[in-house]
């Protein structure tokens, strides 16, 4: 049985009355008995908040959040208030679930931490009580409370409430920085497990974001070999050649069939009845397309990115050629295995931040993240001591 026990009360989510907006346009000044945080809202707003500085309750830790990632779901919902059907900004809500810190309080009933140890925070706290719980899947309990996702308040703030069983002690060698891109990297390993990834493999990466990116350093380190990568972008192309210089990029240009691009992918690994695994990292439809006409016979489609509602796919191509199609959402019990790797030198998430933000100018921070002229790869609000 998995040791989590959490049920977090939902009455705690954060209502208007609860948290000031401040002015628009202006950088507050650092006050570190404030507690800002950055937060969506409907019609595409995006606003500082200041919020109660929370005391911790029986078995919870306040932890003074140093380092935070903005993901492509923190801009997704500022732009587009939502994601899929279920998850919708009807109300303001603070972002941000790519985080780590120091532990500031700790609460009744709490063993083994102390103030000042240093943690990554897991997002997503399962009820630990329900079917799906008790076999582990704990990403899919239907009562999961996944900070950041509407209604719940998000970690891009400066001192997060967090049940103690879902936070992840840092050795020294890792840092803050290191721990908040912990959560992507927990990502990549959730879907290569979940793959089937084996020793020698050959790989196709769709996307060359920060998930694909990861992907990347992930599946080097577990042997796949040759890895294709694909994008849109040339200099996102250039940055995973910079990370994993071995690997084979194919550059995804406007107008070309899925097919073709698959022959491109084909003829870079050198494999002309295709390749074993795809890590599908960007969602769009023609790039799933792409994968299954890259995969081999009996090959796997695995789909990481989140895109469109409905898309259509070579059912009988894939049906003739036995490929296997699977998704990933969110993770289970990753984050031990990724604090590992990177403890151990495996995986060097150092390269991946590209823009760092102070808390107070978390605003900018996000107009950097989408703007696609700017090259980020990953941005991170930092809190750091003065
Ligand atoms: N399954 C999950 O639990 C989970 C968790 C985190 C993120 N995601 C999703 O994973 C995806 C990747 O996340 P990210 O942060 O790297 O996002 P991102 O938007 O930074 O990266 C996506 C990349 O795909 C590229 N791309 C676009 N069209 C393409 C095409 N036709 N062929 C190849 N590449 C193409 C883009 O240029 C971009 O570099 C997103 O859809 C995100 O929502 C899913
Ligand atoms: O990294 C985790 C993901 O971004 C989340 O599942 C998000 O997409 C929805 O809450
Ligand atoms: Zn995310
Ligand atoms: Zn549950």
């Amino acid at each position: 049985m998995p040791d989590y026990p959490t049920a977090y009360d939902p009455a705690r989510v954060l209502q208007h009355a609860d948290f000031k907006i401040l002015e628009d346009g202006t950088i507050p000044q650092r006050d570190t008995s404030k507690n800002v945080a950055a937060a969506y809202a409907p019609q595409a707003k995006l606003h500082l908040i200041e919020k109660p500085v929370p005391k911790p309750r029986e078995g919870e830790v306040v932890v003074h959040v140093r380092a935070t990632g903005i993901c492509g779901s923190d801009c997704h919902f500022w732009k587009h208030g939502r994601i899929g059907d279920s998850m919708v900004v009807s109300n303001t809500c603070g972002a941000g679930h790519e985080s780590a810190g120091e532990v500031y309080e700790v609460g009744p009933g709490v063993e083994g931490l102390k103030k000042g140890d240093r943690v990554a925070l897991e997002a997503g706290l399962p009820c630990g009580e329900c079917e799906i719980c008790r076999i582990g899947r704990y990403n899919a309990c239907p009562d999961v409370v996944f900070f950041s996702t509407p209604p719940y308040h998000g970690m891009l703030t400066r001192y997060h409430a967090h049940p103690a069983s879902w936070v992840h002690r840092l050795p020294d060698s890792i840092s803050f920085e290191e721990g908040a891109l912990l959560e992507p990297l927990v990502v990549a390993l959730a879907g290569i497990e979940r793959a089937g990834l084996r020793l020698g493999d050959p790989l196709l990466i769709c996307g060359a974001g920060p998930i694909g990116l990861i992907s990347l350093l992930a599946a080097r380190a577990a042997g796949a070999t040759p890895i294709v990568i694909t994008d849109i972008a040339q200099s996102r192309l250039d940055v995973a050649k910079q990370l994993v210089p071995g690997v084979k990029t194919v550059l995804v240009e406007r107008g070309i069939e899925p097919k073709d691009v698959a022959a491109k992918i084909k003829k870079e690994a050198g494999l002309s009845l295709g390749l074993s695994v795809a890590l599908e990292c960007s969602g769009v439809e023609s790039s799933v397309q792409t994968a299954v006409y890259a995969s081999k016979f009996g090959g796997t489609v695995f789909v990481i990115g989140a895109g469109k509602d409905f898309q259509s796919l070579p059912f009988m191509h894939m049906s003739v050629n036995e490929i296997d199609l699977k998704f990933q959402y969110r993770y289970a019990n990753q984050y031990p295995k990724a604090i590992r790797l990177v403890e151990a030198g495996l995986i060097n998430l150092k390269p991946l931040v590209t823009h760092r933000f102070t808390l107070e100018t978390a605003i900018e921070a996000f107009e950097t993240a989408v703007d696609v002229t700017r090259g980020a790869i990953k941005v991170q609000i930092h809190d750091d001591a003065l």
